[in-house]
């Protein structure tokens, strides 16, 4: 530019940018006039909307505030004062007397305000981005939304609705560092639906005390072998074990609880063993150390893993093609009204019997036997009830043919993806975290469910095994009495 003549330079050019206006305020005014109104009703609208989801999140902290409010204005602070009094008393007593109803009915809410306010909103943001789980792009940040929130106590269900491009397999890899973010001991991933997650928060575990076996059930007709009741699952619901159309593998490092599951099974099917209309067959290679505990309850039972297991596998294959001939055609799988009786071979230490068994013959013999009820038993009622320590591959190569699996305490993670399948311990089934002072604990999968289920197995102590003898038998067990060796005296309760 020239100035009287001469080319102009500013001497101390602005070095702050241009303020950008936004860029509503650069419209022709009459545009703002007409618009305006539009606007007021949309701002009203949000905040209403806003309003609305504070009070679906926080109805309870809502209602008090409500009517604090009016009693205030009607009666005054002293009104107020002896009313919240009044509430506590009464609740203080409930819950005195009655601490299950209490915390069923009362508790939930105020705790699942609480924590949603205290623990999830006020720290979603920072643990979003600490947790690399927000996005960006164009300078813009996505972040994904905290929804509905409720917290049982021992877990917070928290749902989630992830970022647009996020998958589910990014939060199962984050959720280590998400349960430590929100101090809970750990944290599981479910989906719910395409785009929504749900979390699972766990500060407690429900299943520390043993499951004591409900009653033995008079009525056969009563015992369905699709939900066969073995214990309790951690949500408090009974654990429903699939028997009729599917094999178990439970495989759990000894002392897991593997005999609680297996005598679970025989329990909830003692009314029908009793009228016949289920068979046990079982090989116990360790001699009898657990099938030899009621071997009353067997059709057969056999205490090695040498010929006379091989011929009983042998005999329930050939059941299996005899029934399949017999089906051809006239069933698609069998019903009880078949006359056959259901067959559930339980086979403790599975893997003394195909493959640790130090005869090559009997041991392939074993091997096909069992591969032939495992992949054609299903449909002609012949279940395959697996026990197993060790879950190599070389050990049990076709794991692959027990629809349900279910993984107790286990020592390595690589185990749990054996047992469960691959990404199964990713959303949550940590097998090789549960604890030595919860036997009968187990992680289980069944086909066609995605998510696995954590669960406790009844606790059958002897006693309950005796009823279950005389149950099915009809003859009373009579054990001995234990008595002092001769010239033995006991003192403080010891043997001197
Ligand atoms: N469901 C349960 N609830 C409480 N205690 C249990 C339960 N299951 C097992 N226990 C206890 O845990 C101990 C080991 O159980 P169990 O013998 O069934 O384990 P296991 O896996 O069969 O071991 P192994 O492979 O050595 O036979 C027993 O003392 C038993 O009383």
């Amino acid at each position: 530019m020239s100035v009287h003549g001469s080319r102009w330079a500013d001497p101390a050019p602005l070095e702050i940018s241009r303020p950008r206006l936004p860029w509503w305020t650069l419209l022709p005014g009459w545009i703002k006039v007409v618009v305006a109104p539009v606007a007021a009703v949309w701002v009203v609208c949000w905040l209403v909307f806003q309003l609305a989801r504070v009070a679906v999140r926080y109805p309870l902290t809502i209602a008090v505030a409500v009517l604090v409010g009016w009693l205030q204005a009607q009666s005054g602070w002293w009104m107020v004062a002896f009313t919240l009094l009044a509430v506590v008393v009464v609740l203080g007593l409930w819950r005195w007397r009655h601490a299950p109803s209490f915390g069923r009915f009362v508790a939930p809410q105020p705790r699942t305000e609480f924590r949603r306010f205290s623990v999830y909103a006020c720290q979603w943001r920072t643990v979003m981005r600490l947790s690399d789980l927000v996005k960006s792009s164009r300078g813009k940040e996505y972040r994904p939304a905290l929804g509905r929130v409720r917290s049982e106590g021992w877990r917070d269900r928290v749902r989630v609705r992830m970022v647009k491009g996020q998958a589910p397999e990014q939060w199962e890899l984050h959720a280590s560092g998400l349960a430590h973010a929100f101090k809970a001991r750990s944290c599981r991933v479910r989906v719910l639906k395409p785009g929504r997650l749900e979390l699972d928060l766990v500060h407690s575990d429900p299943l520390v005390h043993p499951v004591a076996v409900p009653d033995l059930v008079e009525d056969a007709a009563a015992v369905d072998l699709k939900r066969v009741t073995v214990g309790r699952t951690e949500v408090g619901k009974p654990w429903r074990l699939r028997l009729l159309g599917t094999h178990v593998l439970a495989v759990g490092v000894s002392g897991a609880g593997k005999g609680s599951l297996l005598w679970s099974i025989v329990w909830a099917l003692a009314p029908l063993i009793r009228s016949g209309k289920v068979r046990l067959a079982g090989i116990d290679p360790k001699g009898g150390m657990e099938l030899g505990q009621a071997p009353e309850v067997f059709s057969k039972v056999v205490f090695d893993n040498g010929p006379d297991a091989v011929v009983l596998l042998e005999e329930i294959a050939a059941t299996v093609k005899e029934r399949a001939t017999r089906y051809r055609g006239r069933l698609r799988a069998w019903t009880p009204e078949t006359g056959d009786p259901f067959i559930l071979l339980v086979v403790d230490e599975l893997a003394d019997v195909i493959a640790y068994q130090a005869d090559k013959g009997l041991r392939e013999r074993a091997s096909r036997a069992v591969q032939t009820i495992t992949s054609q038993g299903r449909a002609p009622g012949v279940c395959v009830l697996g026990l197993l320590q060790d879950p190599r591959k070389e050990v049990v190569s076709f794991r692959h043919l027990f629809s349900t699996r279910i993984a107790m305490r286990l020592d390595e993670k690589p185990q749990v993806d054996m047992v469960l399948g691959d990404g199964v311990r990713e959303r949550g089934a940590t097998a090789h975290e549960i604890s030595e002072q919860t036997p009968g604990v187990a992680w289980a999968k069944e086909e066609g469910r995605r998510e696995p289920f954590r669960a406790r197995a009844f606790h059958v102590t002897d006693t309950d095994l005796d009823e279950l003898v005389t149950f099915v038998t009809g003859v009373p067990v009579h054990r001995a009495e234990v008595l002092n060796f001769p010239g033995q005296r006991m003192e403080g309760g010891a043997a001197a």
